[in-house]
């Protein structure tokens, strides 16, 4: 059966100053500013498109030239948004970024959209669009009421979710979110507030034992924590295999989204039947791709034929 992933989440747009050189935060900084389509299920959606996973997004945008761009641009890498709600206002967030010299983020400021006609889009059309649907990616943190009633209908439909955290909001709240989920992604920072330990300093088996003994409780199928240059780890539930997954090498030019593309890159190899170890590879390397480009995704291109490599290549036995 052919895929189809609705993922559900917010657009941003991202306003971005790179540093020319070393950044002082009292100080003047030379360097350049780019406005770029964001937001972690925007990118999630254009990043699945890009390595050729049949793709939907429900998400909200605003009734403006800027959210034409956004639409126009998700309907090149030919994005289904026929649930995208256009608002007059509020529909879309921003988030203001700095990376310094080296490409890392030096500070950032989110305005969250508003997600009214959101939530209102996910009751009326829930059903319809997990019917139509072989897998859903949610944006976990958006309101309860849009958590809920996604994994509602989705687990009536008996359709896989992966969820992906926005500020950790709302999961940090209702944890109880992530019982039954397919898969789950965060980085260690998150890891740290959600599990209530240390675990960005623990030893790497130290790690996949917490990673395991959070997913048994949970029910989680699959859970990966990435870290940054450290690379990941990964745990799955349902045939016990954890393992560790170090980073390929890269040239940084901006270290945004890279936590969106692993998601992304490791979601398209779970849909195409990899294992758990193997997807993550491709995480590994759709998020390598993304730090080497100012924009938050990879180039399509580039990303369509390097993504069938390392799938033929590495995959196809
Ligand atoms: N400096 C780096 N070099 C190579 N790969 C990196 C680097 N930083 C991050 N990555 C890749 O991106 C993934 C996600 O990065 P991370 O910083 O943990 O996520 P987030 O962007 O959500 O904070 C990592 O698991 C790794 O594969
Ligand atoms: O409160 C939020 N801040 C930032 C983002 C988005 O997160 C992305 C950065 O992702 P990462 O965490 O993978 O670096 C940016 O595109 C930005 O728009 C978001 O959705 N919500």
């Amino acid at each position: 059966m052919q895929p189809f992933v609705s993922v559900i989440g917010t657009t941003f747009i991202d306003c971005k100053g790179f540093a020319a050189q070393a950044y002082q935060p009292d100080g003047r900084n030379l360097g350049s500013i780019q406005f770029v389509h964001g937001g972690v299920g925007r990118n999630v959606a254009e990043n699945l498109a890009n390595l050729e996973v049949p793709t939907g997004f429900v998400s909200s945008v605003d009734r403006t030239g800027l959210g034409d761009e956004v639409l126009a641009r998700l309907a090149r890498v030919n994005v289904e948004t026929k649930y995208v709600q256009a608002c007059e206002k509020e529909g879309m967030g921003m988030w203001l970024a700095i990376l310094n010299e080296n490409g890392d983020l030096a500070g950032s400021i989110s305005q969250m959209p508003n997600l009214g006609a959101l939530e209102a889009a996910v009751k009326r059309h829930g059903d319809a669009l997990v019917s139509e649907s072989t897998h859903i990616v949610l944006e976990i943190d958006l309101t309860e009421a849009i958590a809920r009633e996604t994994l509602t209908v989705a687990r009536c439909h008996n359709i896989p979710v992966y969820g992906i955290p926005g500020n950790l909001d709302i999961v940090q709240k209702h944890p109880d979110l992530l019982d039954g989920m397919e898969g789950f992604i965060c980085n260690n920072f998150e890891a740290d507030q959600l599990l209530g330990i240390d675990f960005t300093h623990l030893g790497r088996a130290d790690q996949q034992a917490a990673l395991a003994a959070f997913a048994e409780k949970h029910g989680l199928r699959q859970f990966v924590v990435t870290l940054g240059e450290n690379g990941s780890v990964f745990y799955d539930s349902r045939t016990k295999e954890a393992g560790y997954q170090s980073v390929f090498p890269v040239k940084m030019v901006d270290s945004s989204g890279a936590g969106d593309a692993f998601f992304s890159g490791t979601v398209m190899g779970l849909v195409r039947g990899l294992t758990l170890a193997e997807a993550v590879v491709c995480g590994t390397k759709v998020a390598a791709w993304t730090i080497e480009s100012p924009e938050n995704n990879c180039q399509t291109l580039s990303v369509k034929m390097q993504a069938d490599e390392v799938f033929q290549q590495l995959f196809v036995k």
